[in-house]
């Protein structure tokens, strides 16, 4: 099952031209969401790697991550936690944990929050999200995990698109990789 999903997702990713002024193409991976069969197996194959220590929750970040971290938490038969990139000055309501990442794929710093009340001190937390390039936002939900006495357990990814080291150290566990796609 695992070879001929990783064969599809790679099969349903497009590449597209951003426009004027673009160094590279950028990936369009809705292609995965529109595929009953992958759809369905994407969530038990992102979890399976963590299956032996199994997380209590699982976060993702906006805004991808919010369609995949259902999925896995699905999966897992646990609840889902959504990180916010509060933006235009809107945020969610309640009392928040906030990080901000390192310069990621795009330079940018991001501040990310998390309602506290959805992450209590033993939670043994799964990041998930559909691509990690520099690690920096999954870094930032670590702090966030470890600031509320909470257990980062790792990441669950379709593309650890990271340095060797990166992974290693985040336990970044992907189902692809760069060298599974083209360009
Ligand atoms: O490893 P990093 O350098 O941190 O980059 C990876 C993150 O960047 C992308 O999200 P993006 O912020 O572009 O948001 P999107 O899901 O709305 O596309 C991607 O979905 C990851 O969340």
């Amino acid at each position: 099952m695992r070879p001929e999903l990783s064969r599809r997702l790679a099969e349903l990713i497009r590449w597209v031209d951003p426009g004027p002024g673009a160094a590279h193409l950028v990936s369009d991976i809705s292609g995965w969401w529109r595929d009953p069969a992958v759809l369905a197996d994407l969530g038990p194959a992102l979890v399976a790697p963590f299956r032996q220590t199994p997380p209590t929750v699982v976060i993702s970040p906006a805004v991808t991550g919010y369609l995949l971290g259902p999925l896995a938490a699905t999966a897992l038969g646990v609840g889902f936690v959504a990180a916010h990139k509060p933006h235009d000055g809107r945020l969610p309501p309640g009392t928040l944990t906030w990080a901000q990442s390192q310069p990621d794929y795009l330079g940018r710093r991001l501040d990310l929050a998390v309602r506290d009340r959805h992450l209590e001190a033993g939670d043994r937390v799964l990041v998930v999200d559909d691509w990690v390039s520099t690690g920096a936002q999954v870094r930032a939900l670590y702090e966030i995990c470890t600031a509320r006495g909470a257990t980062p357990v790792g990441t669950a990814t379709v593309v650890a698109d990271c340095p060797p080291e990166v992974a290693a150290e985040l336990r970044i566990r992907g189902l692809l990789t760069r060298a599974d796609l083209s360009p």
